[in-house]
């Protein structure tokens, strides 16, 4: 693991020099700030992104040995599919990280079938109300973040929200693949965590985040949220 590097933003940046170590060093930084919310009495809450790139972390986090059952995890967004749908960020979760130990936790999917999206987002709203602990970003190779793209219709009414959830219509935003509308966390519902982390691999993603933090403008790059959004320092783990 390269040493954390100095940043005008409050954000640690660690590299690995591989995938395996990458995966297991962030399931065990998760492992330990839910391990430590779990001190406490109650609940520990866990937003987790979808994509491709979580699915290793899924499975090293899995093997935590935690008292899942007391854990509640959320998505920090989600395409408008049925949660069973095998391009839905809900299966991606079901197939790898509700698996070994974490089978115990509680998970909340954004989309029900029969449901229309605006109760969609008004329940996930309601369910923010307790706020996250631990977030964990992706990054799209376009600079996106949950599910706010470069220069999307709406967006600017998204990143200025009250509301920790927004529907969202990526329509013409490449980025968004064949699933243009979606749900997606905002920046008041990212701000809360004390836990916040970014999740990168790949040269082109690095060039992408680098160039984002050169610069404070989230319409192009709205993964400076991540940064920009009051709040916890932003662990940035990315690996080749
Ligand atoms: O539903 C989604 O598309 C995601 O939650 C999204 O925000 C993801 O984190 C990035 O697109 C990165 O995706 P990859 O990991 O597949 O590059």
């Amino acid at each position: 693991m390269g040493a954390p590097q100095q940043r005008p933003w409050p954000v640690e940046f660690h590299s690995y020099r591989n995938d395996d170590q990458w995966a297991w060093a962030i399931a065990v930084a998760v492992a330990a700030a839910l391990r430590r919310d779990l001190q406490d009495p109650g609940r520990a809450r866990l937003l987790v992104s979808g994509g491709r790139t979580p699915a290793p972390v899924f499975r090293a986090l899995a093997q935590a040995p935690l008292d899942w059952e007391r854990v509640d995890i959320a998505l920090v967004d989600e395409r408008w599919l049925r949660p069973d749908d095998m391009d839905s960020n809900a299966y991606l979760v079901r197939e790898h990280l509700l698996r070994g130990h974490a089978a115990a936790a509680r998970f909340e999917t954004l989309t029900r079938p029969g449901r229309s999206i605006e109760a969609a987002v008004a329940d996930a709203n309601l369910h923010a109300r307790r706020a996250p602990g631990i977030v964990l970003l992706g990054m799209g190779e376009d600079g996106h973040v949950a599910s706010l793209f470069p220069y999307m219709r709406g967006l600017d009414a998204a990143l200025a929200s009250d509301n920790a959830y927004v529907a969202v219509d990526a329509g013409g935003c490449p980025g968004a693949g064949p699933w243009p509308r979606r749900i997606s966390l905002t920046p008041t519902g990212l701000a809360p965590a004390h836990t916040r982390l970014l999740l990168l691999r790949g040269q082109h993603k690095r060039g992408v985040f680098e160039r984002a933090l050169a610069g404070s403008d989230p319409r192009p790059l709205p993964v400076r949220i991540a940064f920009t959004t009051p709040g916890a320092t932003l662990q940035v783990h990315w690996c080749p």
